[in-house]
């Protein structure tokens, strides 16, 4: 076989690293720190969700329209970019809408437009195509249960209604934005609710996850525990230096 042959014919295998769990359990934090540890790209799949909620507000699509919203999840004109500092910046049709996809009303649009298995569909070879070499690290709902069920290392990350509300209040703040804990709480368990019972890729622990309480755990140390994992699982361990 020729060298250009082999180039184009060799396949090189990209390990991946779910993180799912419920709204505020760390997931987009851990996922970013394990990455940078380890060089690996990261999906933020909640953004997607949080994008399409958007585009539908824009474009005067009901968030239950199912048969538009996967037209538009299609299309979806999206860039996940970065800063200097390495915080993300994320543009819809042309526009930073970082900051407008955060607050507790995206997320609540992105938790309903997700229940719809028409759009899940739509977005699933997207999310996908994140799968790039040398590796990722992927975070959201159902990354280990359906986008990726063969992923390397798949990680279940909790924490307690009170604390994850408590997290999310604190951020809010920190952004500028104005925030009730009570409220925050009551939207938390609604998500999870929604998240839990839906009909279609219901958040849960994938088979075989690691499973972690961060209640009473800080940033860092759940961070060690998932890179310690990472080294302790056979295929993964391989790409690691
Ligand atoms: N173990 C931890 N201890 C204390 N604070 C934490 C911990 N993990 C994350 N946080 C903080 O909690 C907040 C929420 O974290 P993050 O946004 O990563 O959660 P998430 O699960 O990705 O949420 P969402 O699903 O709603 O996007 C952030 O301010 C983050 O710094
Ligand atoms: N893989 C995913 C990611 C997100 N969602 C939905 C459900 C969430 O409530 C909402 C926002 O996600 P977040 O940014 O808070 O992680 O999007 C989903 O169904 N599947």
């Amino acid at each position: 076989m020729s060298d250009e042959i082999e180039r184009r014919t060799a396949t090189i295998y990209v390990p991946v690293l779910t993180i799912d769990g419920p709204s505020g359990s760390g997931k987009g934090t851990i996922a970013h720190r394990v990455a940078a540890r380890l060089g690996f790209h990261v999906l933020d799949s909640g953004a997607l969700y949080r994008l399409l909620g958007a585009a539908a507000k824009r474009h005067a699509v009901s968030i239950d329209n199912e048969p538009a919203l996967e037209v538009l999840a299609a299309h979806l004109d999206v860039q996940f970019t970065a800063d200097a500092n390495g915080d993300a910046i994320i543009m819809l049709e042309g526009e930073d809408v970082s900051l407008e996809i955060r607050t507790e009303e995206a997320g609540r649009a992105a938790s309903q437009v997700a229940v719809l298995p028409r759009v899940r569909n739509a977005l699933l070879a997207r999310q996908q195509a994140f799968r790039e070499s040398p590796g990722l690290v992927a975070d959201g709902r159902d990354m280990g249960t359906v986008v990726f069920p063969h992923a390397d290392l798949k990680v279940f990350l909790t924490a307690s209604a009170e604390a994850r509300a408590e997290r999310r209040y604190k951020q809010l703040l920190e952004k500028g934005f104005d925030a009730s804990l009570a409220a925050l709480i009551d939207d938390i368990r609604a998500r999870d609710t929604r998240d839990m019972e839906r009909s279609i890729a219901p958040l849960k622990p994938a088979e075989g996850a690691l499973v972690l309480d961060s209640t009473d755990l800080g940033i860092e140390a759940v961070v060690q525990r998932v890179i310690d994992a990472a080294r302790a699982a056979p295929e993964l361990a391989k790409f690691l230096n």
